[in-house]
């Protein structure tokens, strides 16, 4: 089978020689032990001297900070410790997980308030080792103002949300376009109803249609009650508008995604989205991180799971249909997300916005995940799909929910479905709210496209991937999208 290439792991176990891909042309580095060790020659600097918390006295914070300015300032870098704490042995192998560097980055954070740098640093270690794991990028950007604060002021958007060559206009002034997202009625697809067959072939038909050209409807009758979903919205909303102090309980942290916050900030040259979002991971539920979950308002909590289980089996029956509506063995996708697949939400806020000519609530991506439903603002639109050549306006429909695919359906269906390019609008009056839901395989299963959908007419278009997610942020790191590399 054609799958992306063996794990560095899998390969060293077995001693293999490095594959093409991995050899370095004209290299002169030689192996880590023949390099020259130039012990002392990275400065190592304690950095909790910097935290707020802490009570140095300030003769001991300018002498650390002399001693940041001209590490940055000459090699650009240093190891950092935390205190002078006991030595703990350290495990062989095996990284600690991402969160429980969160002090270490807090302290980092806080140093740009001394130092107004932009700072690449990585992921530390407790005790003089800087571990290179992942790159975290806290250019000012991520330390200045939300957009809330800036909207509530209605300040002018920074240089940093302007989107260079804007021609998008504002969402009154595009062209509404409206009837041009199919809208599917999903009960006839459920297994309680009681349609005729050739009811079901019609609505069948018109999922099929409607996914392989945009690539997204809009589903009603998917039972999710509408007392519900308004439920949704207004926790959401109630979350958004609280102080600052009370969000940043839960803000993720640089290298994160789940929390509170606004971009994760990749790169110097990135646009940022005028929005903030709260990210939460809902399935599966013992992996859920129930710190980042807001305790205010106090039913988000409950509110949440009651929609989460509901939209579980709004997702069981969209899966069958689509398999149905292809033909396909039953279980042909569903099977590929495994019986651990992730579900992850994420709550969207747009505040107001001074220039929405020149700046957008989501720059034009496409999903990453396998299906992503989407419950949008009852009252504003904003949500904008790229179809036959031109933005199209998804019209508010208050109880539908818009369904549209991701990159890894685009894989599994070898392409015949797509995972539509889609952006968000702003505006200058009303703040807008949307609840999009990620349902994605288990990110150590391999997906491919379905063996049913490949043949000579239509030749396999990808190769199998594990770890989409993964894989996709490396690309997005590298300027590149996923889908392409993804590409035979
Ligand atoms: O807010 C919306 O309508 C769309 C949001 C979106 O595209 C996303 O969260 O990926
Ligand atoms: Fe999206």
């Amino acid at each position: 089978m054609d799958t992306f290439s063996k794990s560095v792991e899998e390969m060293s176990i077995n001693s293999e020689e490095p594959p093409q891909e991995y050899v370095v042309k004209d290299c002169s580095f030689g192996s880590i032990e023949s390099s020259d060790p130039s012990p002392g020659s990275i400065p190592v600097i304690d950095i909790s001297i910097f935290s707020l918390s802490t009570s140095h006295d300030p003769k001991e914070v300018e002498n650390e900070l002399e001693k940041l300015r001209s590490a940055l300032s000459s090699g650009g870098c240093f190891q950092c410790c935390r205190g002078k704490k006991k030595k703990k042995k350290r495990k062989k192998y095996g990284q600690r997980p991402l969160d429980r560097w969160s002090p270490t980055l807090d302290i980092l954070a806080q140093l740009t308030r001394f130092a107004p740098i932009p700072i690449a640093l990585y992921s530390c270690n407790t005790r003089d080792t800087v571990y290179v794991t992942d790159s975290i990028v806290l250019p000012s950007a991520e330390m200045s103002k939300s957009v809330e604060e800036m909207s509530i002021n209605s300040e002018e958007p920074p240089q940093e949300y302007i989107v260079k060559d804007s021609s998008f206009g504002s969402i009154q002034s595009s062209d509404p376009s409206l009837g041009s997202i199919p809208i599917i009625d999903i009960n006839i697809f459920s297994l309680s109803s009681s349609h005729d067959s050739k009811e079901v072939d019609n609505e069948l038909e018109k999922l099929r249609s409607a996914l392989s050209s945009g690539g997204c409807f809009q589903a009603i009758g998917h039972g999710i009650p509408s007392s519900l979903l308004d439920k949704l919205r207004e926790v959401a909303k109630q979350f958004f508008v609280l102080p600052a102090e009370e969000k940043h309980k839960y803000s993720r942290a640089a290298n994160e995604v789940e929390g509170y916050g606004q971009d994760r900030v990749v790169s110097e040259k990135q646009i940022l989205d005028w929005s903030s979002r709260l990210s939460l991971k809902v399935f599966p539920e013992d992996q859920r991180r129930l710190n980042f979950w807001p305790e205010n308002p106090s039913d988000f909590k409950d509110i949440l799971h009651e929609y989460a289980v509901k939209l579980k089996g709004v997702m069981d029956i969209l899966f069958e249909a689509m398999e149905k509506s292809l033909n396909l063995v039953e279980g042909s996708f569903s099977s590929q997300f495994g019986d651990n697949s992730l579900i992850k939400a994420r709550f969207n806020f747009y505040p107001p916005c001074s220039r929405p000519d020149m700046v957008l609530g989501v720059k034009a991506h496409s999903d990453r995940s396998g299906t992503t439903v989407l419950l949008q603002d009852d009252e504003v639109g904003g949500l904008q799909i790229f179809k036959d050549d031109k933005w199209i306006n998804v019209p508010v429909i208050p109880h539908a929910l818009v369904v549209n695919l991701g990159d890894q359906m685009q894989i599994m269906s070898n392409g015949i479905f797509k995972s539509p390019l889609h952006r968000v609008l702003t505006n200058t009056d009303k703040l807008r709210i949307s609840v999009a839901t990620f349902n994605e395989p288990e990110p150590d299963k391999e997906i491919g496209p379905v063996e049913q959908l490949i043949d000579e007419k239509r030749p396999r278009l990808y190769r199998n991937v594990k770890n989409f997610a993964a894989f996709n942020y490396e690309c997005f790191q590298k300027g590149k999208v996923a889908l392409e590399e993804a590409k035979i």
